[in-house]
C-alpha cells in the first residue's frame, strides 16, 4: 500500500492583475488552434474585472477551508498548490515538494469532469513538470473525478433550491464549458454531465431542465458542444418561458468564466429578451463539498481501492493541425495513449 506525504491542489490559475493577462492566456491557448481575436476577445474580459481572475483566490479559500478540515478529522497531511497555466506553476510547486523531501503525493484536480482539458491534460502537466524537476520529483497519484459524489451533488441541489426560491417555477439552464466535439467524443464528459444534472435537478425538486454550454473558444467552422446559452435564452423566449435559473454545475468556483459569460452575457441577454434570470452559486467551499475532498483523500490514503474511471488511455488528446481529428486510443490497454503514426500530439 501505497505511503502518502502530502496532498497537491492542481488546478487551471488565473490572472491576478492586467500585466498578467496576455502572457496568461499565451499560456493557455500554445499550441492550440483558437484565433487571435478570440484570445483579445477574452483578454477584454478580464482587463474589464481589473486584470484579475477569481480563480486564484478561490483556490486559496479552497485550501484553506480543507486545511481546516483535515487539521478537525485528519488525514495530517501538508497541502501543496500549482496550476496549469499561472502562478504557482505546477512546476515550481513540484520543486519545492522535491525540496521538502515529498516522495509520493495524492492529487486533486479542480474539475469534476472527464475531458481532454481536464484530466489527460492535467496528467501531462504533471508527468512534464516531474520530468522537469527530477529523480527527487514525488510519484502523484489523481483522484477520480467527482461529478457524481454526493458532496458534489448535494451542494449544488441546495444552491439550485436557494435560487428557484427567488424565481420560482424558473425553467432551470444547467451550464457547462464547451469543447470540441471530437474532446467530446474521446471523454465522458456527456455523459458525466448528464448525470450530475439528472441527479442535481431530482435533489432540488425536480425542476424543468435542460443543459447547455457556455464559453465557446476555437475557430468558428469547428464544432463545439452546444446549444450556447445565449441561443438557449433566445430559445426560451419563443417558447414562452418567463424566468430562467442558470446554474454552472460545469464549475466548482464562481471564476471569470461563470461572472463574465454568466452574470454578465447571459444577464444581459436575458435582459433584452425580457426573460428574469437568476444564477445559481457554485460548490465553492461549501462545507459538504470540502468534506467530500477529504473523504476521497482519507480512502486514497487508506490504500482502498478508489473505483477510478480513468484507465491509462482515458481523454485523448486531440491532434493539432487537423481541426481536432481523433487519436487512435487503444480501449482497454495499459499503454500510454497512441497516436497514429505521423501525427503529433498537441503537446510534446
Ligand atoms: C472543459 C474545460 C473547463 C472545465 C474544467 C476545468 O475547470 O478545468 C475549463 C475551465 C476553465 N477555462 C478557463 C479559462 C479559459 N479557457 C480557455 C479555453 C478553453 N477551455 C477549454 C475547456 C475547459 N476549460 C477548451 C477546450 C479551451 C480551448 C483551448 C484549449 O483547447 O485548451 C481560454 C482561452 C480563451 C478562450 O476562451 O477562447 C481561457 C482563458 C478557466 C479560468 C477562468 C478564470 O480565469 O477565472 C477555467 C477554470
Ligand atoms: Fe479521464
Amino acid at each position: 500500500m501505497p505511503h502518502y506525504d502530502a496532498i497537491l491542489v492542481l488546478s487551471f490559475g488565473g490572472p491576478e492583475k492586467p500585466e498578467d493577462v496576455m502572457p496568461f492566456l499565451e499560456n493557455v491557448l500554445r499550441g492550440r488552434n483558437v484565433p487571435r481575436p478570440r484570445l483579445l476577445q477574452v483578454a477584454e474580459h478580464y482587463y474589464q474585472f481589473g486584470g484579475r481572475s477569481p480563480i486564484n483566490d478561490q483556490c486559496r479559500a479552497l485550501i484553506a477551508a480543507l486545511r481546516t478540515e483535515l487539521d478537525a478529522h485528519g488525514p495530517q497531511l501538508p497541502i501543496y498548490w500549482g496550476n496549469r497555466n499561472w502562478h504557482p506553476m505546477l512546476e515550481d510547486t513540484m520543486r519545492q515538494m522535491a525540496e521538502d523531501g515529498i516522495q509520493r503525493a495524492i492529487v486533486f484536480i479542480t474539475s469534476a469532469y472527464s475531458s481532454y482539458s481536464a484530466c489527460r491534460q492535467y496528467m501531462e502537466d504533471i508527468e512534464r513538470a516531474r520530468q522537469a524537476v527530477g529523480d527527487k520529483a514525488p510519484l502523484c497519484d489523481k483522484l477520480r473525478h467527482f461529478n457524481n459524489q454526493p458532496g458534489f451533488i448535494g451542494p449544488n441541489a441546495e444552491n439550485l433550491r436557494t435560487a428557484l426560491d427567488q424565481l420560482p417555477g424558473s425553467r432551470v439552464l444547467f451550464t457547462a464549458h464547451s469543447i470540441p466535439m471530437e474532446m467530446a467524443r474521446t471523454s465522458k464528459y456527456v455523459a458525466q454531465l448528464e448525470e450530475a444534472a439528472r441527479l442535481v435537478a431530482e435533489q432540488a425538486g425536480n425542476p424543468d431542465y435542460r443543459l447547455v454550454y457556455q464559453s465557446r473558444s476555437g475557430a468558428p467552422h469547428q464544432p463545439w458542444l452546444g446549444p450556447d446559452i445565449l441561443e438557449a435564452l433566445n430559445e426560451e423566449k419563443a417558447s414562452g418561458t418567463e424566468s430562467v435559473v442558470v446554474a454552472p454545475i460545469g464549475f466548482i468556483s464562481d471564476h471569470m468564466e461563470v461572472i463574465y459569460d454568466l452574470d454578465y452575457e447571459a444577464k444581459a441577454r436575458a435582459g433584452e429578451l425580457g426573460l428574469k434570470m437568476v444564477r445559481a452559486a457554485t460548490v465553492g467551499t461549501h462545507p459538504q463539498f470540502i468534506g467530500m475532498i477529504r473523504e476521497l483523500v482519507a480512502e486514497r490514503a487508506a490504500g482502498l481501492p478508489s473505483a477510478d474511471p480513468c484507465r491509462q488511455d482515458c481523454c485523448p488528446a486531440p491532434i493539432r493541425g487537423s481541426g481536432f481529428t481523433a487519436i487512435s486510443a487503444t480501449p482497454n490497454s495499459a499503454e500510454p495513449t497512441q497516436v497514429e503514426s505521423g501525427k503529433r500530439p498537441r503537446h510534446e
